[in-house]
């Protein structure tokens, strides 16, 4: 019998987290089950920082940025013993369930918790959208708001200046991020992790273009791809064209989240409440066709995420520069 939770944030935040806070006390407290909030993910359970969350403390958080319970990067949570101990803090403050809100490295977590005996439920919160088991993540359409924004920006300066733009956003190994904002900016290429980069070809496809008698131009890549400082050097000595590079950064990460991540939110909250009412564990939250649905974690590969937004990526034949989808 459930009769009182805990609840963390973990990995990177996102804009939503606090929305899927607000959704999961709420839930809960109709329900009678009080829940506890585990301030900077799993660092927390471990340094025992609890605090009792009532409707007063999230009624008024929807519409903030980051997350009012704090998140961590706390490596040393994979070690078994460390998980032993957190079961032992968690047990000792009478939690019987763990939410965990995160991306996949934060699923490994609740994985493992589950696996030895810890009932937990993850709901998917990253700006990557790299998770697998949900067409979308809370923080996604929020972070894409905010690089589509700057583009647009960018894009000014550019055609005023003639220049290259090429822009690093972020998404770890997934190019949701950088794909969509290249269709919603009408951009000139994108550099994926999922196609082959090649700086010669890509060099050739803008002189190709100068040679048309196109001024300006505005690159996308996905980070971890090549080092964006270089490739801005060997792009203007290769096209003698001023270029300039600029890591977007962590300014993806925060502000207040837009509509569609406060509903996704909401409705994954409510949701992780009714899975552990029925009993179910170890499983992760997701939306799939516009329905709420969970999984098992442990059938999740981080692997093999490929996104319906990543297949618009394989159907081009050309590889720097796509024109349909
Ligand atoms: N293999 C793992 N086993 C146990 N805990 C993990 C594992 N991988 C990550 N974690 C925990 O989850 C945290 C967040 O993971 P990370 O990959 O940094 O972000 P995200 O969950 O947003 O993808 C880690 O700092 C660590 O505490
Ligand atoms: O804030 P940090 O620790 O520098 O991490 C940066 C990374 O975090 C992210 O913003 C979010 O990643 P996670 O959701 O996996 O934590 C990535 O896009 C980026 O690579
Ligand atoms: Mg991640």
């Amino acid at each position: 019998m459930i009769k009182k939770i805990g609840i963390l944030t973990s990995g990177g935040d996102s804009p939503g987290m606090n929305a899927a806070i607000k959704a999961v006390v709420q839930a809960a407290l109709k329900k009678n089950i009080n829940v506890i909030g585990i301030c900077n993910g799993y660092t927390g359970v471990i340094q025992k920082k609890f605090k009792l969350l009532n409707d007063n403390k999230v009624k008024n958080i929807m519409n903030y940025g980051g997350t009012i319970l704090g998140s961590s990067r706390f490596p040393e949570f994979k070690q078994k013993n460390i998980q032993k101990q957190a079961i032992k803090n968690l047990h000792q403050k009478n939690i019987n369930a763990l939410i965990v809100i995160g991306g996949n490295g934060s699923y490994k977590g609740a994985q493992y918790l589950t696996e030895m005996g810890f009932p937990c439920v993850g709901i998917p919160g990253t700006i990557d959208n790299d998770v697998l088991g949900t067409e979308y993540t809370i923080g996604f359409q929020t972070a894409l708001n905010t690089v589509v924004k700057s583009i647009d920006k960018l894009k000014d300066t550019s055609l005023s200046h003639q220049r290259i733009i090429i822009i690093e956003i972020m998404g770890r190994y997934c190019g949701d991020l950088a794909l969509s904002a290249f269709f919603a900016c009408n951009c000139d290429f994108v550099i994926l992790p999922t196609v082959l980069f090649k700086k010669k070809i890509l060099v050739q496809e803008i002189l190709k273009n100068l040679k048309k008698g196109q001024k300006n131009f505005i690159i996308l890549m996905t980070e971890h791809i090549y080092d964006i400082h270089t490739l801005s050097n060997y792009i203007q000595k290769k096209t003698n064209k001023e270029t300039r590079a600029i890591i977007l950064g962590h300014v993806q990460r925060g502000g207040s989240p837009v509509t569609y991540d406060r509903i996704l939110a909401t409705r994954m909250g409510y949701y992780s409440i009714n899975i552990l009412l029925k009993g179910i564990s170890g499983v992760c939250i997701g939306i799939k066709n516009n329905y709420i649905v969970h999984q098992k974690i442990k059938n999740l590969s981080i692997h093999k995420k490929m996104s319906f937004i990543q297949k618009w990526s394989l159907k081009s034949k050309n590889l720097y520069h796509y024109t349909y989808f």
